[in-house]
Formats: C-alpha cells, structure tokens, sequence
C-alpha cells in the first residue's frame, strides 16, 4: 500500500490580486495526524478549500492518491469538518449523519453510533433540528459524522474549539485511533498543546508560506518556542 496519498506542490493562490498561498509544497502519509498550524490569516483555511476544490483558479498542483485532487470520485474519499456552521439547519443531526453515510456509501454500523451519540453526550439531542444547536453541538455532529465515515482523509478546521472538555478529550482519543486505521487526519490548530500531544508532524504556515515542517514525535519539541522563533515574539516588547 503507497504511503504518502497526499501531495501539493508549488502551490499559489490569490484572492483577486492578493497573495495569500505562497509556492506551498508538502506531501502526507497514510497512519499520521498532519497538524497545520499559523498565525490568524496565514492561510491554513484557504489551504483546506484548495484541497477540497472549493476554491478556483490556484497554481500548482494537489495530487490526492495519485489524482488531480479536481477528481469527482474523491470526494467519497475525503471528509471536511468545517470551522463554520456549514450543515444544513433543515435537517436534525440524526438526518445529517445517515444523510452523509448514503453519500459515502457507507452502512450505517447502529451499535458504533449508538456509542458515538453517548461520547458526545448527544442523546437527547440528535433528533432535534441543527437549526437550534449551539455552537458545540454543530461541532460534535461533525465529529460523529467523521467518526462513522472513516474516510481516508479526514480534514478538521479548527473543530475542537468551542467544545467541552470531554469532548476534546474523546476526539483526541477517536483521531488517534482513526490514523492508527492507516487514515489521514490533518488538523489545522491554533492549540499548541493540543498539536503536540497528538500530532505527528507540523506545517507551519506563515504569511502563506511554509516556514518549517516539525516532527512532533522527536523527543523535547516545543512547538510554542518554534513558533515564538517563527514570529520573532519576544516578551519584553509587551507591557501596560
Ligand atoms: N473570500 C476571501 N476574499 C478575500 N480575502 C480572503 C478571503 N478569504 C480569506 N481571505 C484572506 O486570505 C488570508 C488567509 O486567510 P485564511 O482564512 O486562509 O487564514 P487562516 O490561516 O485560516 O486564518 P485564521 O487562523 O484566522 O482562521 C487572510 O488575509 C484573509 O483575509
């Protein structure tokens, strides 16, 4: 089985005459946890929507297992949870996830959901109609719904903020076991912390461009101090 299924190269993209990706290049392995962390507004969302053929217009290219990542038959592939309440208000959560496992051809395991709907502390809710969830609601039914499909790559966008502490810690659990099934999962973070401990290697993205690429599993990686380094933050710039 080929390892890397992920690969961008001299990737460019502008919003009108605004740079804002620049000559991005990377690839990504089956198994790993691929954190994308920068700064606010260094590109990491709109690195996502160029994987997910959201965006047109790019240079460069994103090769997914071999393919223009342009190819319909990836989307089968591949799962977005997204930073914003993309889901559709109409339906309740329950429509929404086998709604999404009849898109993904994928049947529907009731016992696995059945445990799911419980980690998330969702029982009560999961009949009810996204249009009235909170803000961490929205985000669990992604979570159940990444967690039903299994898909190859997983792609999470800030998604673990603004849930509760239990939650995070079952996702933390749930992505590391879905990468132990040979999956891609790339999480693009503002947590530090949370990068390290469940990360494999680190993108960091800085003004649109790749500034360094971090193996989190090496042993004393402090991924705040790279970052300060990155940034040139020093604490005796700031006072009141
Ligand atoms: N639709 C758009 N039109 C014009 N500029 C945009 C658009 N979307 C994003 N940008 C700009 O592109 C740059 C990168 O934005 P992007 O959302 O990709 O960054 P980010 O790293 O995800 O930021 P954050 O951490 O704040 O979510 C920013 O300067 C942003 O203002």
């Amino acid at each position: 089985m080929e390892k890397s299924i992920l690969e961008i190269n001299n990737l460019s993209y502008a919003y009108d005459k605004t740079k804002v990706l620049d000559n991005v290049a990377f690839q990504c392995n089956r198994g790993e946890v691929l954190v994308i962390a920068g700064p606010n507004g260094s590109g990491k969302t709109t690195l996502i929507k160029l994987l997910f053929g959201l965006l047109d217009n790019k240079k460069g290219s994103i090769k997914i297992f071999g393919s223009d990542n342009t190819d319909i038959s990836l989307k089968k592939k591949m799962y977005y949870l997204s930073s914003e309440n993309i889901l559709p208000q109409f339906l309740t959560g329950d429509e929404y996830v086998r709604m999404m496992c009849r898109l993904y051809d994928i049947k529907i395991d009731e016992e696995k959901y059945k445990k799911l709907i419980s980690y998330y502390a969702m029982e009560h809710r999961i009949n009810h109609l996204i249009e009235n969830y909170s803000h961490g609601m929205v985000k669990k039914i992604q979570l159940i719904t990444a967690f039903i499909l299994q898909s190859e790559i997983t792609v999470v966008d800030e998604t673990l903020n603004g849930i509760d502490i239990e939650a995070k810690e079952v996702s933390k659990i749930l992505f590391r076991k879905l990468a132990e099934k040979d999956k891609l999962v790339i999480m693009c973070t503002h947590d530090l912390e949370l990068a390290e401990k469940l990360g494999n290697r680190a993108i960091l993205l800085y003004k649109g461009t790749v500034k360094d690429i971090v193996n989190l599993k090496e042993k004393d990686c402090n991924l705040t101090e790279i970052f300060k380094n990155l940034v040139g933050f020093k604490e005796s710039d700031y006072e009141i």
